[in-house]
């Protein structure tokens, strides 16, 4: 069984497009909330706002199973709130490939995306692929990215990932970010798919 096909919720399409204009917004208002100046008066309003919105979301707190984030197919990166959005413009078992476009929220300095950003964008599109090609779960062993120039944030960027090679259920994944003709990361992932009786990957005891 695949990622897809283990997390997919069998929404209305009405309700997957609601869900998505609350990402989109949730998204705004980080990427606004990144760039703000010092205003005290708008931080109170805001801490407010937010302590109500907790209020609100606590209580109907559910299990991964029943949960939206991250189970909606129709949309970019499943409408996994906590992942820049990578819209997907072709994939097959060999290559994926699709921009993606990182908002002040994911800044790190300089007006540049942070690294950890950058590493977790490659996690999403290799592992796509590597999940893609395996056919079935697949868990990221290691992540490797070289950091060749600063990735810009607010302009589309292209991600691209293909297999390096295969070696029984280890699939070594390689993919770049680029800035038109520049190349401003690449990544190398080695991903495990995993056996049956791995159920989701080792678990620490709790
Ligand atoms: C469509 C939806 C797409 C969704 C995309 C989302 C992608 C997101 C993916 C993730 O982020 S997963 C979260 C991050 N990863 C984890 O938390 C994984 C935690 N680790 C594990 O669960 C296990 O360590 C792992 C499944 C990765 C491997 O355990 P196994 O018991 O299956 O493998 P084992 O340790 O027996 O090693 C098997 C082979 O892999 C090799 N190997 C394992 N880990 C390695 C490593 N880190 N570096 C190099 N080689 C490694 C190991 O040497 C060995 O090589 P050989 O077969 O040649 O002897």
């Amino acid at each position: 069984m695949s990622w897809e096909e283990m997390f997919k919720g069998d929404f209305a399409a009405e309700d997957v497009r609601a869900y998505g204009t609350l990402v989109e917004n949730l998204h705004a208002v980080q990427n606004a909330l990144a760039a703000m100046p010092m205003d005290r008066e708008a931080i109170d309003g805001l801490a407010a706002d937010l302590a109500s919105w907790r209020d609100r979301l606590e209580p109907a707190v559910t299990d991964e199973q029943h949960q939206v984030n991250g189970r909606v197919a129709e949309l970019p990166v499943r409408g996994h709130a906590m992942l820049p959005e990578l819209r997907v413009s072709s994939r097959t078992k060999d290559r994926v490939e699709g921009t993606v476009r990182f908002g002040r929220w994911f800044m790190g300095g300089g007006m540049a995306v942070h690294g950890g950003a950058v590493s977790l964008l490659f996690d999403e599109v290799l592992g796509i692929l590597a999940s893609l090609a395996a056919g079935g779960i697949t868990r990221t062993a290691y992540l490797h990215t070289d950091y060749r120039a600063l990735t810009p944030i607010d302009t589309d960027l292209e991600a691209v990932a293909w297999i390096d090679r295969v070696e029984g259920r280890k699939w070594f994944v390689r993919g770049e970010i680029r800035h038109g003709d520049v190349v401003c990361a690449e990544g190398e992932g080695l991903f495990l798919r995993l056996l049956p009786e791995q159920g989701l990957g080792r678990r620490t005891e709790d």
